[in-house]
């Protein structure tokens, strides 16, 4: 029993790769699957999508390895944080799709909860703020459209759980119906100070308490895998929001340390020890993780859209075939002709938290090209990323030394480059990109004694390559007010663009 298998179930696709003790890859296998878009603003997925190609994924990984569950120590789960399922208790069937993080419905339940002077209560109980990206409005939006769902939830009929639940829940045949505080603490509606669900949050948002997962810690054994689904049953030994995960992969293991993980989204943590910290910024307070009995906290910056503005070059625009073109085609010119890209496809995440902010692109001049745009595109992930580093150094009053970077638009050195350019500090990327994974490899490794403590976690070998900034500051401060003025024109319509 020599391997650990984390599931890095994403919002684009579901991952499994398997670490050996020296946290070498032994086996990976990843697959992509539908993105559900019912309405504009709306996001979906199939839940039983969602598992059977996480299941389908950790099978060949195996494969791959020459392995089977008899060599494995555990299972670690990480997940795509915030998106919303709900499901029958009796035999596992879904009642609805799974709302997913990016979805706004739930943008007009946000606002009449803010008009309500309620944001205060919630941003001081949970570290979030009233924004349709957590779960709490999208389960009650369940509740509500469902026919009978909110009376058959307080019978204890129905389950809610994020991703990390679903997959628990279903792995171990219906037997285990968890989370854990990194997961909870995404949901608006559990309390930091306290550690557990919080009745009061619960009565307003008219969520019964029976629907409700038992928290459990970021990494323990849970139960085991179903007979059948494997060779043999294999313990299931941490459950991790995937960005916090990501933090632990990572190595933040102390208060100070950050990444950022640039996926879909980006997401920029920043460890800061046994005790919340409140922004003064708009970044949100949440739980990294845990392990003991204390509860480890961090303070992230969300951006909704990040790789997702490449893959919109490429599906929507069709301007690249595929995300790893669009490099060489912005590195064709030598800079942006002056063309900014504001990717607000979903509102925007913080510091901004506008539902209501859309996408932008001004500066186009009858020179503008395709490669122009793929340049402005790239800028933007570093723009917004900028936005948060800022953010986060005005709150904790650290400048930041450097950034630490994973996640699947890391492989593109451009990108990573633009970002130490516009930041002025260096960019490390690690050799494990899939930090995500690893994170929860470790914190499985750890609950089953396959690592005995954290500091026999081999975390130091992870730096692959620097990006040194080389970019004059007076033209970092140019594009920096050109980002800001675009940010104007993106942000503030009071209400959402009609369409027919
Ligand atoms: N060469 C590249 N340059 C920029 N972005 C890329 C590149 N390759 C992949 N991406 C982006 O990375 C994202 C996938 O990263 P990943 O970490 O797998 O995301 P997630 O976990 O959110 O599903 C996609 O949005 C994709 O567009
Ligand atoms: O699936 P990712 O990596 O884009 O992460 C999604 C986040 O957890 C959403 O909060």
């Amino acid at each position: 029993m020599s391997y650990i298998l984390a599931m890095d179930q994403g919002t684009t696709s579901s991952r499994a790769i398997i670490f050996d003790h020296a946290a070498e890859i032994k086996g990976t296998a990843q697959r992509e699957f539908r993105q559900i878009y019912p309405q504009p603003g709306w996001v979906e997925h199939d839940p039983l999508e969602l598992y059977s190609s996480q299941l389908e994924v950790a099978h060949e990984a195996l494969e791959r390895a020459g392995l089977t569950a008899a060599d494995l120590a555990a299972i670690g789960i990480a997940n795509q944080r915030e998106t919303t399922l709900v499901w029958e208790r009796q035999n596992g069937e879904p009642i609805h799709n799974a709302i997913v993080w990016q979805d706004r419905r739930t943008a007009d339940t946000c606002r009449k909860l803010q008009a309500d002077g309620l944001e205060p209560l919630f941003r001081e109980r949970t570290g979030l703020l009233l924004d349709p990206y957590f779960s709490g409005t999208k389960l009650a939006w369940i509740l509500d459209h469902v026919p009978d769902a909110r009376k058959r939830a307080e019978t204890g009929e129905l389950l809610f759980g994020t991703v990390d639940s679903w997959l628990l829940w279903k792995l171990t045949g219906g037997t285990c119906h968890f989370t854990d505080p990194s997961n909870a603490s995404r949901t608006l509606l559990f309390n930091l100070a306290t550690g557990d669900w919080d009745p009061e949050l619960l009565r307003i948002l008219n969520i019964p308490a029976a629907i409700l997962p038992r928290l459990a810690r970021t990494s323990e054994v849970y139960g085991e895998t179903a007979p059948g689904l494997f060779s043999r049953p294999v313990p299931i030994a941490s459950l991790a929001g995937d960005q916090q995960a990501a933090l632990f992969g990572q190595g933040c293991l102390v208060p100070g340390m950050s990444k950022n993980t640039y996926g879909t989204g980006c997401f920029m943590l920043m460890h800061t020890g046994q005790s919340p910290t409140v922004s003064d910024n708009r970044l949100l307070t949440t739980v990294a993780w845990q392990i003991s009995d204390r509860i480890e906290y961090a303070l992230e910056g969300s951006v909704f859209v990040s790789g997702a503005v490449i893959q919109w070059l490429r599906d929507g625009l069709g301007i690249i075939r595929s995300s790893d073109e669009v490099e060489a085609l912005a590195a064709s010119v030598a800079d942006n002709g002056g063309v900014y890209l504001v990717p607000a496809f979903a509102g925007l995440g913080a510091p901004h938290w506008d539902p209501f902010a859309r996408g932008a692109i001004i500066g186009i001049s009858r020179g503008t090209t395709a490669a122009h745009l793929a340049r402005a595109a790239l800028e933007s992930i570093a723009f917004q990323t900028t936005e948060l580093v800022r953010a986060m150094e005005s709150d904790t009053g650290i400048p930041l030394p450097e950034l630490r970077v994973d996640g699947g638009a890391t492989v593109n050195n451009l990108l990573l480059q633009i970002q130490a350019d516009l930041l002025g500090v260096p960019v490390v990327r690690t050799r494990i990109s899939d930090t995500t994974a690893l994170g929860a490899a470790f914190l499985a490794g750890l609950a089953v004694d396959f690592w005995r403590d954290r500091n026999d976690l081999p975390t130091t070998r992870l730096r692959e390559r620097i990006f040194v900034p080389t970019l004059m500051p007076e033209r970092r401060a140019m594009m920096l007010r050109n980002w800001e003025r675009a940010l104007q024109r993106a942000t503030k319509w009071e209400e959402p663009l009609e369409c027919s």
